[in-house]
């Protein structure tokens, strides 16, 4: 059994040529801060971490695990990359059948579906791609999905200064189909209205009349 090491002392004492998860340049793979964390886990359920199936797992999962929760590293104003543009329009857009993946804070198993976000535009729109990107800043963090939701509307309503924001999440989580309960069918539905949409119920609805009928 390999003591549990710091991941510098780690990287200092390790032959990176034996990696098999060199990068494509030839470069040597550095070991990901994760990977000896992971390596421990392995362990502890009584895995042969040496052995041939195993030897790269601790560095893939830690590089997965630092993707799907990479929103914790990105920045909405570096993600819009100034794409709000003036607009005269102040009719309804809506982007519908957002997918998404996420982390469940409670279990840390995914939890994943579809996001429909409108708003109604006041002077400004935003590019069409940075309405999914900002799903993704907020999905890829551990989050229960009333949170997520609520997030990403006061998210867009920021950016664009919209007079009405409206976001509906649709998810099924693994923690409640692949342990616990085990339903395999239920699936959770969320909204947020913000705005014109919390006043105005024919708002609601033209946006309630665009979402895919549930069943
Ligand atoms: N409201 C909400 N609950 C969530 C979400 N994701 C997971 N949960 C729930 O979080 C709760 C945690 O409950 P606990 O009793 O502490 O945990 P547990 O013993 O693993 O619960 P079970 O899943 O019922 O086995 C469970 O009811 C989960 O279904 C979410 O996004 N929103
Ligand atoms: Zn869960």
């Amino acid at each position: 059994m390999e003591d549990f090491q710091s991941p510098a002392a780690f990287a200092a004492g390790h032959d990176f040529d034996a990696e098999p998860l060199a990068a494509a340049d030839g470069r040597p793979a550095s070991e990901h801060a994760f990977a000896p964390l992971y390596r421990e886990l392995l362990k502890g359920i009584g895995e042969d971490v040496g052995r041939e199936g195993l030897v790269g797992t601790p560095q893939r999962a830690a590089k997965a695990f630092e993707f799907l929760t990479s929103g914790y590293q990105q920045d909405v104003q570096q993600l819009l990359n100034g794409a709000i543009f003036e607009s005269a329009n102040r009719d309804m857009v809506i982007v519908r059948d957002i997918e998404f993946y996420s982390l469940c804070e409670h279990h840390i198993l995914p939890f994943y579906g579809k996001v429909h976000v409108a708003y109604l535009p006041a002077g400004k729109v935003i590019g069409l791609s940075k309405i999914p990107r900002i799903v993704d800043l907020y999905a890829r963090r551990l989050q229960i999905q009333e949170n997520l939701t609520e997030q990403i509307a006061r998210c867009v309503q920021s950016v664009t200064g919209a007079e009405g924001v409206a976001v509906v999440v649709e998810a099924r989580h693994m923690c409640m189909l692949m342990r616990g309960v085990e339903k395999q069918n239920a699936s959770m539905v969320t909204s947020t209205q913000l705005g014109l949409f919390r006043e105005s119920e024919s708002a609601r609805n033209q946006f309630l009349r665009f979402l895919p009928q549930a069943g």
